[in-house]
């Protein structure tokens, strides 16, 4: 089993994951952060500042087994209609994360990448994204793809324009668009699709989440709020995507 350097003892036990059949790209909605903090009385965001938290173990257990893309969805477009108060705590996050994060991060070869307009996101968040990405850009292990002021359909009326104008310049013709094509005029154009996607608290919804690329990925749920995700739940849903592949693999 693959262990990230300076991990600590493995305090979760994996179910058996055959490493060679690990999903290349992973897609979490971290969900419940807001109820976990009302759970326990406390504000909402103490949750999203738990939830943070966790992004790093879940990223180092990836990595382990030898994810080679971890997309976590961050703030989603319909985000900012949220309270000031917590839009503002939620994007002092990364530039709170990166000085926690980044030095193992980069002892374990991942690389940072952000998904999303940055158009909107006040510079202090936008310094700290681009300063990470900066720093890991030479990195070849896991990519850690922070979806951030990002929104599925926001992406995809994005891309269609870009065809439109395409088309309207000569450079892309009818006859020529294909799935393939379409795909290349989307934000994640050179990640493979999610194999799996992972959501929290119990929602079983994909809120405008990756629709164009998750038309083939397993879903997995759980009610446990993200604060609360733990190791060896992820590697409960690594192993149920690998059950759903021996049943259903090939034809
Ligand atoms: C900007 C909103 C936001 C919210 C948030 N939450 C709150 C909601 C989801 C649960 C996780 C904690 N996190 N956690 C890490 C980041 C982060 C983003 C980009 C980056 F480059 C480094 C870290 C983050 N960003």
């Amino acid at each position: 089993m693959w262990l990230s350097k300076k991990s600590k003892p493995r305090t979760w036990e994996a179910p058996e994951i055959e490493l060679d059949k690990v999903p290349a790209h992973v897609a979490i909605i971290m969900d419940g952060n807001g109820r976990w903090a009302k759970q326990r009385g406390l504000p909402r965001v103490a949750g999203h500042h738990s939830g943070m938290k966790n992004v790093k173990k879940i990223t180092m257990a990836a990595n382990d087994i030898g994810v080679k893309v971890l997309t976590m969805y961050a703030f989603s477009t319909e985000n900012w209609k949220r309270p000031k108060d917590e839009v503002e705590f939620l994007m002092k996050l990364p530039q709170e994360f990166f000085p926690l994060e980044i030095e193992e991060l980069i002892q374990n070869n991942v690389r940072i990448r952000m998904t999303g307009w940055k158009e909107g996101l006040p510079d202090y968040t936008l310094k700290a994204i681009e300063g990470a990405i900066e720093r890991t850009k030479d990195n070849t292990g896991l990519i850690l793809n922070f979806a951030l002021n990002y929104g599925g359909r926001k992406e995809i009326i994005a891309g269609v324009q870009d065809m439109l104008q395409d088309a309207h310049n000569g450079i892309l013709k009818p006859d020529e668009l294909d799935e393939a094509k379409f795909s290349s005029y989307m934000l994640t154009s050179d990640l493979p699709d999610p194999d799996l996607l992972i959501r929290t608290s119990g929602e079983l919804r994909l809120s405008n989440f990756l629709l164009w690329q998750l038309a083939y990925s397993e879903l997995w749920f759980t009610d446990a709020y993200w604060p609360d995700f733990t190791e060896d739940l992820f590697m409960q849903a690594i192993a149920e995507f690998q059950r759903r592949a021996r049943r259903y693999g090939g034809v």
